[in-house]
């Protein structure tokens, strides 16, 4: 498939910076141009289109700046079109979206707009659409867009914390430290993504972690209007936190709040499977009733003594154990140098441990962490040192 040659990246990052101010009216302008040429497509979307806005000049500008390293590029693009699946994209709808694209463009540049721009960004975008298109119809060939998954258990474990398990109507493939995007019957089209809590198991139970945050939609779907027997919608599983083979080295897990699930997947998978040393996993919480898995790690640690749990909690006085937030407490907990590891919570959490953890020396292809957007979605990349 031809590549996109790499002066494009400069002409598309050019409009594209031009144009970052207007992002809002840019994106108002796109989806009020595809859905008076393509009326049908409007039901593809959320009712509220507040979050796609962002998404739509987010994916623009991730695949720019993407454009100078073509193999990044085209895997980005390719698990974007895989992605795209669950919406009921097919092959006719590139089109519409292309011509929508170059209309809202060049009436945003004004005089700007130039035929080398205009070619640019048709080269692009043929590009984008290619890579995408094919990369569905690979992944049509071996996998539903979607999986059903009917809920078997519900557990609410503090106000806002629920612990489900889901049972997929057919094999769901994925890797633990994974995670799936997750679609409720209340709100159609709305998708977010959350990790999956439990290695691959037998029986093809699913196990999720779910904390209801304010206008979080799906959220407080998952947490307070589900029930056993309910039927949640899932995207194929996705995420970069994964281990490969045999581990020699000691392994250092932690996990802030609900971003506890996916080390605990992991821990799961390494204490029977990979076989490290050993293996310490923090789990940080505001408070202690907010260590809402406390009780399963503990029984965990207790079949494996390789394994090695430790509470954290930051914000309660009357915490007679380990006390602060997961970056504050690692430094007198031991040393991480010789380690990998694996970290896993709210952004701001994470950035901070990994900052640490680079500050003691430990190289990057021992570190391992997904980052969530501002919007929800995981970054596409791993987030270069320094951030
Ligand atoms: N990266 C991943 O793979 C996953 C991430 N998550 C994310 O984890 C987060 C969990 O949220 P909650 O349960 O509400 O956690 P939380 O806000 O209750 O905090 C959990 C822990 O992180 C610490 N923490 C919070 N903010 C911090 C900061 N700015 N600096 C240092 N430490 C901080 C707290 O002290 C506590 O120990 C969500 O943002 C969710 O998106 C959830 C699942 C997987």
């Amino acid at each position: 498939m031809p590549e996109p040659a790499a002066d494009l990246g400069s002409i598309v990052r050019g409009s594209l910076g031009r144009l970052s101010g207007e992002a809002d009216a840019l994106v108002a302008h796109f989806y009020a141009a595809l859905f008076t040429a393509a009326p049908a497509l409007r039901e593809m979307f959320p009712v509220a289109m507040d979050h796609q806005r962002d998404r739509l000049f987010k994916a623009l500008c991730d695949a720019a700046g993407l454009l100078d390293d073509p193999a990044r590029l085209d895997r980005y693009l390719s698990q974007l079109g895989r992605d795209h699946r669950k919406y009921g994209v097919v092959p006719e709808h590139y089109a519409p979206v292309g011509e929508a694209l170059m209309a809202t463009l060049r009436a945003h540049a004004g005089e700007a707009w130039t035929a080398p721009e205009a070619e640019a960004w048709a080269a692009v975008y043929n590009h984008m659409a290619s890579v995408m298109i094919a990369a569905a119809e690979e992944d049509a060939a071996a996998h539903p867009p979607v999986w059903s998954a009917v809920v078997v258990d519900h557990q609410l474990r503090t106000p806002d914390v629920a612990v489900l398990t889901v049972r997929p109507d057919q094999y769901y493939p994925y890797r633990a430290g994974q995670y799936a995007t997750v679609e409720t019957g209340r709100w159609p089209r709305v998708w977010r993504p959350y990790s999956i809590a439990n290695a691959p198991r037998p029986d093809g139970l699913l196990t999720l972690h779910v904390r209801a945050v304010p206008a979080g939609w799906v959220s407080s779907a998952l947490v307070r209007h589900t029930g056993v027997g309910d039927v949640i919608r899932l995207g194929p599983a996705r995420g970069s936190m994964v281990v490969a083979g045999e581990l020699t080295r000691r392994v250092l897990c932690v996990g802030g709040g609900t971003g506890l699930a996916p080390v605990k997947a992991l821990a799961e998978e390494m204490v029977t499977v990979n076989r490290p040393p050993s293996l310490h996993l923090f789990f940080g919480a505001r408070t202690r009733e907010e260590l809402y898995d406390w009780a399963d790690l503990e029984r965990m640690a207790s079949f494996y003594p390789r394994l090695l749990a430790v509470p954290v909690v930051s914000d309660d006085p009357g915490w007679s154990g380990v006390r602060g937030t997961l970056s504050e407490v690692l430094p007198a907990q031991g040393r991480w140098t010789d380690h990998e590891a694996f970290v896993s919570g709210p952004d701001p959490m994470v950035r901070s441990v990994v900052a640490w953890l680079r500050s003691e020396g430990v190289p990057e292809e021992r570190l391992h962490f997904d980052l969530f957007g501002p919007d929800g979605e995981r970054a596409p990349a791993r987030v270069p040192a320094g951030v």
